[in-house]
């Protein structure tokens, strides 16, 4: 990024400028059944078949197959009787629905949730009041799989536990409901903190309790666990290096790092 190239031609410049077009091919060829459709027939198709078996306009289809072709998504063979599509590999495994890795259902909600959401990003950053909804939003999903989460490893040896950047505390809750002998300490930023305090941790709660800190540039205290839900995406990996040899260091032998990431728990 910033290489001289870019100085002359702004090469990364332009693709960030057109990167959700990107997005929206690969969700509206999902949305369609365009990959689906192609597995199923186990040979290649015709635009035109195509977009009459999903009810399409012929052109639309057209076009978007071509756009799939560009992104590596299909592969085109060019007969004497026209060109003839077919899924790569690479969708087949992940964009079919009925692929053990399908990856159809996450990117049906990126599109029909996420994308909507991003809309407004400016909006969000403009107002302060969308931090409540967006830790209501954090919130709500542990509502749904935090217990799941937090019973893939039995936790119940931990009683004193640190949930850094643990916002809301909805993670938190389900962790004292789910292991009674634990306390849950949730670090984030003073403003979070109040919020979480104010609105979603009830004060009779005494296992929680909070932690006003930067876990970039304040100390990390010492605990038996440390989760860490849903950090380190927002990080490049230098940060992540940097919070994580932190998180290391204030670890005593024996003690654990409980990670989640978007897709991925992992316990240390
Ligand atoms: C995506 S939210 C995840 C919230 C929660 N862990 C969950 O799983 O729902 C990221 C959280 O990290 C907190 N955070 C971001 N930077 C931080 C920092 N430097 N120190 C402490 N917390 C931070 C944010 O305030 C926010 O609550």
């Amino acid at each position: 990024m910033g290489s001289t190239e870019d100085l002359d031609h702004p090469q990364t410049i332009l693709q960030y400028n057109s990167g959700f077009l990107v997005s929206k091919v690969m969700f509206t060829a999902c949305e369609l059944g365009v990959f689906d459709l192609l597995l199923e027939s186990g040979e290649p198709l015709s635009s035109d078949a195509i977009a009459a078996r999903l009810g399409t306009s012929t052109t639309g289809m057209e076009r978007l197959l071509d756009a799939c072709v560009g992104l590596k998504l299909l592969a085109v063979e060019l007969t004497q009787g026209g060109a003839l599509y077919r899924n790569t590999e690479v969708s087949n495994i992940y964009l079919t629905k009925s692929s053990p890795k399908s990856q159809y259902h996450i990117m049906m909600y990126y599109s029909n949730t996420v994308y909507l959401c991003w809309h407004y990003l400016a909006d969000a950053v403009r107002s302060g009041e969308e931090m409540l909804k967006f830790m209501a939003g954090q919130n709500s999903v542990w509502s749904i799989c935090g217990r799941d989460v937090l019973a893939a490893f039995d936790l119940s040896s931990f009683t004193q536990i640190y949930d850094l950047g643990g916002g809301g505390g909805a993670l938190a809750r389900e962790c004292v409901s789910l292991y009674p002998n634990s306390t849950v300490t949730i670090y984030d930023l003073p403003k979070v903190v109040q919020v979480a305090k104010e609105q979603f941790v009830p004060p009779e709660e005494h296992r929680i309790t909070f932690h006003e800190g930067d876990f970039f540039n304040d100390p990390i205290p010492e605990a038996e666990l440390y989760i860490l839900s849903k950090i380190l995406h927002d990080w490049d990996d230098e940060k992540c290096r940097q919070l994580l040899a932190k998180v290391h260091k204030a670890c005593k032998p024996g003690r654990c790092e409980l990670l989640k990431s978007r897709e991925t728990l992992t316990y240390r």
